[in-house]
């Protein structure tokens, strides 16, 4: 400190003039008398006999964050049984099946003091005593980014608060979804209703099996001393909003699901009441490979009869967003809503452009954008009224993530966002985006208000563009083109893009994946469903389908590269500003893509992708062999009827590549 011999009734004080050598000297500046007890009495001193007198002034009870209205002021009912009605409901949800009694479970951390057991709000129905009858299970009930935080830090290996305040984490030995191991239970009502078979990504299991797993999920977490449970909405559509309700054993999974489901009022928690649907995530702990079905000691089962899902053997966090999302395709297309694995963003004017892509293809990225509002990054309705977000946050891919590309995503990963599997350094806790040691699917999960210009609430008017988001590491298709209505259905229902298989192993060949609905693995009607539901909106509200390649230009992978990404911002600017729907056009070979002739911003000659391939011949051989993967594709989708006549069908099928 530069300065305190001014300071009111210090004794010493450290004289200014040193004459720059060495420590200054000491003076003292008062009377002897005032020297003969050394204290400070600057400040009155804390009123506590004891430590934890003195930590117990540290909290404080929270206050509701909007005014309570007169109408609940009068209509609900006391604290206490609020309180008690609350915890009925969570030992509901994690009630066996097969025994009367138990769980008991109280509010509050089993660390801290002041959460005694006998506290009046628990819930006990223990007649028949057994063990578990006896014991407490603690609930960590909607806990604060802050309090998550602590418990993470204390509890669970490999958690660490980054330079930039995130709280990185690891997801144990999975690192992204297990669809092989995704089943969805088959009976009489869902044996008809849902797509099942070759393609479909929901394999059958019976009722049966899944009271096992349930039963094998919910006793593990009983057995826990606590366990995390958040109650929290899906769909900004108030609507057709849906209460969730996950009851998990991480306090990374409770924060996980805190930023990417929509995040409750105090007032709307009071109103909650019993969820619509209940993920029982025992993630840590297998499945019995001696139960039937079982393939693997992971299991992720969906129960729509009984609005359940449970997940046994994998911790990786996209399993809860992305099985709520399987489960909102089933929902909401029953009361004719369409949902979408599609990002969405809205101009200062009011348009509305959704951006459909599989995994990696740009649909955070790209929605994502400075100059335009944030509805949602990656998944959608589509009702009457317009576009609404599932969800009340954004997952991001960080692998290369860099502040210049993606400033708003950066920026968002700040105190509150969730870093998983990331590379950082041990003293400085700064995060190494290029390090892919863990996973290359590095992810930050945080809440939509963490990008500044996130529309609050997250819906929208209806979509005026429709881009889909193709990652051709082939690089033969084009890197925009103005697609028909029929065009855009066929790559709808083709949902196409490649990466490249092994980036580590020199280079391999590209990897088409077909992915109907861009979105297959979260589908669970037949995609011409959804495919019929896209049309019929896309024509009522007059939307134009544009087709983007993210992926490669001027050769396959290993001989072009990846269209830089200010081309593609450039080039979704055009379509946003309606100046590509002006543009003049021509008509492509093979694929019949209608591609512009200028783009703003973009080299022509990058515009179509013969130009940029030195050898025209491969260029050819490898555009005739992508042709043929999207044909045999289709050849899955040709005997279904898409909406109300036959016309649209013949259409769609003729408006794939011809050679
Ligand atoms: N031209 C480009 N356009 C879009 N993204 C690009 C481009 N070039 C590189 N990228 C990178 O590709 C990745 C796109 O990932 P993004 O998170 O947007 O995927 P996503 O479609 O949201 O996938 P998911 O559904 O798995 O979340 C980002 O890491 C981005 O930096
Ligand atoms: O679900 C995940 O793990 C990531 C994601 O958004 C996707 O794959 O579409
Ligand atoms: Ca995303
Ligand atoms: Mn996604």
């Amino acid at each position: 400190m530069a300065d305190q011999s001014e300071e009111n009734g210090s004794d010493f004080s450290f004289t200014r003039n040193t004459g720059g050598l060495g420590l200054p000297m000491i003076q003292t500046n008062k009377k002897p008398a005032d020297l003969e007890v050394c204290h400070d009495d600057s400040t009155p001193p804390v009123k506590a006999q004891t430590i934890h007198q003195l930590h117990s002034l540290q909290k404080k009870r929270s206050t509701p964050s909007t005014p309570v209205t007169a109408s609940t002021t009068f209509a609900t009912i006391s604290e206490e049984d609020r309180q008690r009605q609350q915890l009925q409901s969570i030992s509901a949800s994690l009630a066996s099946l097969t025994r009367e009694t138990g769980p008991k479970v109280v509010k509050g951390d089993p660390a801290s003091k002041g959460t005694h057991v006998d506290d009046h709000y628990h819930v006990s129905t223990a007649f028949n005593v057994s063990d578990s009858a006896l014991k407490f299970t603690h609930v960590l009930y909607n806990l604060s980014p802050a309090e998550l935080y602590e418990q993470a830090i204390k509890y669970e290996k490999g958690s660490f608060i980054t330079a930039t305040g995130a709280l990185a984490t690891l997801s144990g030995a999975k690192t992204g979804r297990s669809p092989r191991d995704k089943r969805v239970v088959k009976d009489d009502t869902t044996e008809n209703e849902l797509w099942w078979g070759k393609g479909s990504p929901n394999i059958e299991m019976d009722e049966h099996t899944f009271l096992i797993n349930r039963e094998r999920a919910v006793d593990y977490l009983n057995s826990l001393e606590k366990v995390y449970v958040n109650d929290q909405f899906l769909n900004w559509d108030l609507e057709h909003r849906i209460k969730v309700r996950i009851v998990s054993a991480r306090a990374y999974h409770s924060l996980f699901m805190h930023n990417m489901c929509i995040r409750p009022t105090p007032e709307e928690l009071e109103e909650f009441g019993t969820p619509d649907f209940t993920i029982y995530n025992a993630g840590q702990f297998p499945c019995n490979r001696y139960t039937h079905y079982m393939t693997s000691s992971t299991s992720i089962d969906i129960n729509l009869a009984r609005k359940e899902m449970v997940i046994l053997g994998t911790q990786y966090a996209g399993e809860m967003k992305k099985g709520l999302f399987s489960v909102m395709h089933y929902i909401m297309p029953k009361r004719n809503i369409l949902s979408l694995h599609s990002g969405c963003n809205m101009g200062k004017d009011g348009d509305v452009a959704l951006f459909f892509g599989l995994s990696g293809t740009g649909k955070t990225t790209l929605s994502t954008d400075h100059n335009r509002y944030l509805i949602g990054d990656d998944e959608h309705c589509w009702s009457e009224n317009g576009v609404s977000n599932i969800e009340g946050g954004c997952y991001a891919k960080c692998i290369g993530l860099s502040r210049d590309n993606e400033p708003d995503i950066w920026n968002a990963i700040k105190f509150g966002t969730v870093l998983e599997n990331v590379v950082l350094d041990e003293h400085a806790r700064d995060v190494d985006y290029s390090d892919k040691s863990v996973t290359e699917n590095t992810r930050a999960a945080y809440p939509i208000e963490y990008i500044p210009n996130a529309k609050i609430p997250c819906v929208a008017p209806h979509a005026k563009n429709v881009i889909l988001l193709a990652c051709d590491a082939f690089g033969v298709l084009p890197p925009v083109s103005k697609l028909s209505l029929a065009q855009t259905m066929y790559h709808f229902i083709s949902g196409y893009t490649a990466l490249v298989a092994g980036t580590e192993d020199g280079i391999k060949e590209p990897q088409a994946t077909f992915s109907a609905c861009f979105g297959a693995a979260f589908i669970m009607m037949h995609p011409t469903k959804y495919a019929e539901m896209l049309a019929e909106k896309m024509q009522t509200h007059g939307a134009t389908g544009w087709l983007v390649n993210t992926g490669w230009s001027g050769g396959s992978y290993g001989l072009g590269n990846r269209i830089k990404l200010a081309y593609t911002r450039k080039i979704i600017n055009a379509i946003h500003s309606g100046s590509l729907f002006n543009a003049n056009y021509t008509k492509t070979e093979v694929f019949g893509l209608e591609i512009p002739t200028a783009v703003e911003g973009v080299p022509s000659e990058i515009l179509d992708p013969v130009n940029t391939w030195s050898d025209k011949k491969a260029y050819q051989d490898t555009l005739l062999k992508l042709a043929s993967l999207f044909r045999r594709n289709f050849d899955g989708f040709m005997t279904y009827k898409i909406g109300k006549d036959q016309k649209l069908t013949e259409e769609i099928v003729s408006a794939g590549p011809i050679f």
